[in-house]
């Protein structure tokens, strides 16, 4: 049996976790928390009557091997190292981490013996655009990233397109700066720049999680594209990284990590 505490648990996506929890055999619920529920119906929640309720960090006490981490970018660092120093194997959904924060986690997971994962996406459509991507920009070095999600997102960019960006990055060929008689007539028009990448946020109702990238070239371009349709479909790469991160011998990003 794999025990698992759930951070954000109220959230969208905490109660998809809390229901794959529930539903998957092998998997046992023992805690949950987010700081901002006092005062719940635990039934409303979906949660057992049994399940521990945290509403602060330095409370929690459990015999959880797994943390499941759907909160917020203001918290995924704190909880994050709450779980590695406390020996709960971390899974990290929560985007918002910098690339310095998960140097300082690798190195804190190493300091405490511990390994985990962090997943910028759990959708198997956008861990292939990101392995598809990172080959592409070997042949065509110069791209952009366009992402859009559903409007309740408080980060931009994405997690999924700074990993993007920083895989593509690391694969291709140094750029050359932008064309210094470059100017902004609308300050953002060119979005993000995330090592000489442009990442472009839409934010609108009706979408949920989408990706695309676009490769230019003298004559032809090539575009990626993923869509997420539903959050549902990030659920199996969940139950995948869960069973998995009791394999692993160290912190490490994707959920490539763990697909066989
Ligand atoms: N890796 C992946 O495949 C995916 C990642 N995500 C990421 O997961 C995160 C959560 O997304 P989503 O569920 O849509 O967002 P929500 O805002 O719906 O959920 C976040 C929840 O975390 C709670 N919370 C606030 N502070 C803390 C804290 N310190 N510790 C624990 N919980 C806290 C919030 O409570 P309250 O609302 O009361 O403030 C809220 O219920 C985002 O970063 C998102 O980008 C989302 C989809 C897929
Ligand atoms: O907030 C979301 O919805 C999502 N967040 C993750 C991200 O920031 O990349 C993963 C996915 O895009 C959905």
């Amino acid at each position: 049996m794999i025990k698992i505490i759930i951070a954000g648990f109220n959230g969208s996506m905490g109660q998809k976790a809390v229901k794959l929890v529930n539903d998957t055999k092998d998997f046992q619920l023992v805690a949950v928390y987010s700081p901002v529920v006092t005062d719940l119906q635990p039934a409303s929640y979906d949660l057992a009557d049994e399940v521990q309720v945290f509403n602060d960090l330095t409370n929690i006490k459990t015999d959880a091997d797994v943390w499941i981490d759907f909160s917020t970018p203001k918290a995924v660092f704190e909880n994050t190292k709450f779980a590695l120093g406390h020996q709960i194997r971390p899974v990290v959904g929560t985007s918002g981490l910098s690339d310095q924060q998960v140097e300082d986690l690798k190195a804190y997971a190493k300091d405490q013996h511990m390994a985990g994962l962090i997943v910028p996406n759990f959708g198997i459509s956008a861990v292939l655009l990101m392995k598809f991507a990172k080959e592409a920009a070997q042949y065509f070095p110069e791209a952009e990233i366009i992402e859009m999600h559903h409007a309740d997102k408080i980060d931009a960019p994405s997690g999924t397109a700074l990993s993007t960006a920083k895989q593509i990055s690391e694969a291709r060929e140094p750029q050359a700066a932008d064309n210094a008689k470059f100017e902004e007539t609308l300050p953002g028009a060119r979005g993000g720049n995330y090592k000489g990448i442009r990442i472009h946020s839409v934010r609108l109702p009706g979408y949920v999680a989408h990706e695309q990238v676009l490769f230019g070239s003298e004559g032809e371009a090539l575009t990626i594209r993923q869509d997420s349709f539903t959050r549902d479909s990030f659920m199996k790469g969940v139950e995948v990284a869960v069973k998995n991160v009791g394999k692993l011998s160290e912190l490490v990003v994707g959920l490539e990590n763990v697909l066989s």
